[in-house]
């Protein structure tokens, strides 16, 4: 017999925060073919952020006899790191299992486990790992099947040990060397990570900077202080790979140079998973690059909805939060529909030295035709830039250069763009998120209220002021 569902979620990531118990009066079922909790707690956010503390404690130590104090950083042997991987997998497996067993526990909720897929409008099946199908129907389906990475198929990459960073996070011994391919958002944490490990690291990069879409001053800083950790290639792709006798890799960029290796990260950015869903059994649309495509309610057709990676840009969780918060609302008052909203969403890299944005960049800007004024404070010029320099004429408390930079459209008076790199960068960005998503005119911003001194925060304080003096009296 078909089961019969009121609700139907794919995918347990974010899709499996839009149950609760206001759920109860319907029949749900959550279909998940892998750990609850998705790509942020299994091989994203979580495990990645975990990672990067140890690495900015093992890098911060490092420059404490610069200071005056003696820390030492050691590079981690296989036992730290079986320590360390230990540490991150039983606090993430633990959330997965829980998460899970706590859907289980409720009698308004089935958890199918296996991987979904539409057979025409409202209904699906589910495979399970034998095989075995489970057909069922639904009135309300969320598609919040999330992404995966991308792996080019180049020639000789499957042969050598090669990872992405699904993968990455569980690696039974620490190589001794890594080659990570692509210069975005997860080969600059983890090249951060591993470097600071003591993994020599070569990160490849097709574009001439690391963080390329990032604006161009902060992408510049970010670039200089990685080459002086790792080796950096940028302006190359990965053309083809060898597997040499010894197990490792040989692998020829399209520059011509060549680079041996014991593992490869491949970081070259992110595919919806909507592809596998036969959507097109059930008349829900899917744009160029495979996103299905919603409306502001983030409907996709009728009695579909769909969030997260599966259907937004930028594939971010606090992006897949929101759409999962808007999912839930409209299919609980579907008299009383909200839209989501997408236009200010700020993001985080968690790189040494920490990137965080919102807006445009400022060639976007000016692109875009705004008149834009352009305030900058730097980190060193702060009070609190002072207490990690080591030096009067050191100005590399942040890498080389930190700052915080503000773009404002001199016809409105309101901020268009902020960009911070540096200590904290995803911290002092919020009070800029604020600004723009609430339009607040910047002039009066800075004096408006107090700066706690000697606070990080001065360095956004002084970012708004100096785009006040640009903009004029
Ligand atoms: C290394 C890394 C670090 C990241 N760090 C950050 C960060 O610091 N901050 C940030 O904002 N974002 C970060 N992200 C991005 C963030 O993880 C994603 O944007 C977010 O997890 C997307 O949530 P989602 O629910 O849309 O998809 P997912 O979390 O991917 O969930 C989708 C779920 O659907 C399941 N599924 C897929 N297809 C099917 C099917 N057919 N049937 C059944 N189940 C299916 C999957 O198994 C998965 O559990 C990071 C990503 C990576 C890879
Ligand atoms: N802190 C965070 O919020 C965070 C962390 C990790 C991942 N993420 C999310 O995951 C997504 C995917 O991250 P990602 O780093 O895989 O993708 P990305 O799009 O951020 O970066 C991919 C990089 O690889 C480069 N590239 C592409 N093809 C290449 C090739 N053949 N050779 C060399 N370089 C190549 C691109 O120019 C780009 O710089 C991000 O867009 C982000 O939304 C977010």
């Amino acid at each position: 017999m078909t089961e019969h569902y009121d609700v139907v979620v794919l995918g347990a990531g974010s899709g499996n925060t839009v149950i609760d118990d206001r759920f109860a009066h319907l029949r749900v079922a959550i279909v998940e073919r892998g750990p609850f909790g998705g790509t942020c707690v299994n091989r994203g956010c979580i495990p990645s952020k975990m990672y990067v503390h140890a690495a900015d404690l093992l890098t911060g130590a490092a420059r404490g006899p610069a200071l005056g104090v003696r820390t030492a950083a050691s590079a981690a042997d296989q036992a730290a790191w079986a320590r360390l991987r230990d540490r991150v997998t039983s606090r993430i497996d633990a959330v997965a299992r829980s998460g899970e067993d706590y859907r289980r526990g409720l009698d308004f909720v089935d958890v199918l486990r296996g991987t979904g897929r539409f057979t025409g409008p409202g209904a699906l099946e589910v495979e399970d790992a034998d095989g075995g199908i489970t057909p069922i129907t639904a009135d309300e389906v969320v598609i919040a099947t999330g992404s995966r990475p991308v792996v080019p198929d180049l020639p000789g990459l499957h042969d050598v040990p090669h990872v992405t960073s699904d993968s990455v996070m569980r690696l039974d011994e620490l190589p001794r060397r890594m080659v990570v391919i692509g210069g975005g958002y997860v080969g600059c944490e983890l090249a951060h990570v591993f470097a600071a490990l003591g993994v020599e690291v070569v990160q490849v990069e097709s574009e001439d900077v690391l963080l390329s879409a990032q604006d161009a001053d902060v992408a510049d800083v970010v670039t200089r202080a990685s080459r002086d950790r790792w080796d950096v290639r940028t302006g190359a792709r990965l053309e083809r790979a060898e597997l040499l006798d010894d197990g490792s890799a040989r692998l020829e960029l399209d520059d011509g140079s060549h680079v041996e290796t014991d593992l490869v990260l491949v970081a070259i950015g992110r595919q919806t998973n909507a592809d596998l869903l036969d959507l097109d059994r059930a008349g829900v649309p899917v744009d160029d690059d495979g996103l299905v495509v919603v409306d502001e309610h983030q409907r996709a057709a009728d009695g579909v909805w769909a969030l997260g990676d599966a259907s937004s840009s930028p594939p971010l969780k606090h992006v897949a939060n929101q759409d999962a918060r808007v999912v839930q609302h409209n299919l609980l008052h579907p008299d009383d529909l909200v839209a989501s909203d997408h236009r200010h969403v700020p993001q985080a890299v968690f790189t040494e030295p920490q990137v965080a944005a919102v807006g445009l960049t400022e060639a976007a800007a000016r692109e875009q035709g705004i008149d834009v004024a352009v305030g900058r404070k730097d980190v060193a010029d702060t009070a609190y830039g002072w207490a990690l320099q080591s030096g009067p004429d050191d100005d590399d408390p942040a890498g080389p250069g930190g700052f915080a930079k503000v773009l404002v459209d001199r016809r409105t008076g309101l901020l268009v763009g902020a960009h911070v790199v540096g200590p904290m960068a995803a911290t002092l960005i919020q009070p800029l998120v604020q600004a723009i998503s609430s339009d607040v005119p910047v002039r009066g911003l800075a004096r408006g209220q107090y700066w706690i001194h000697p606070a990080p925060t001065e360095l956004v304080e002084g970012a708004l002021l100096a785009v006040e003096e640009a903009l004029g009296g």
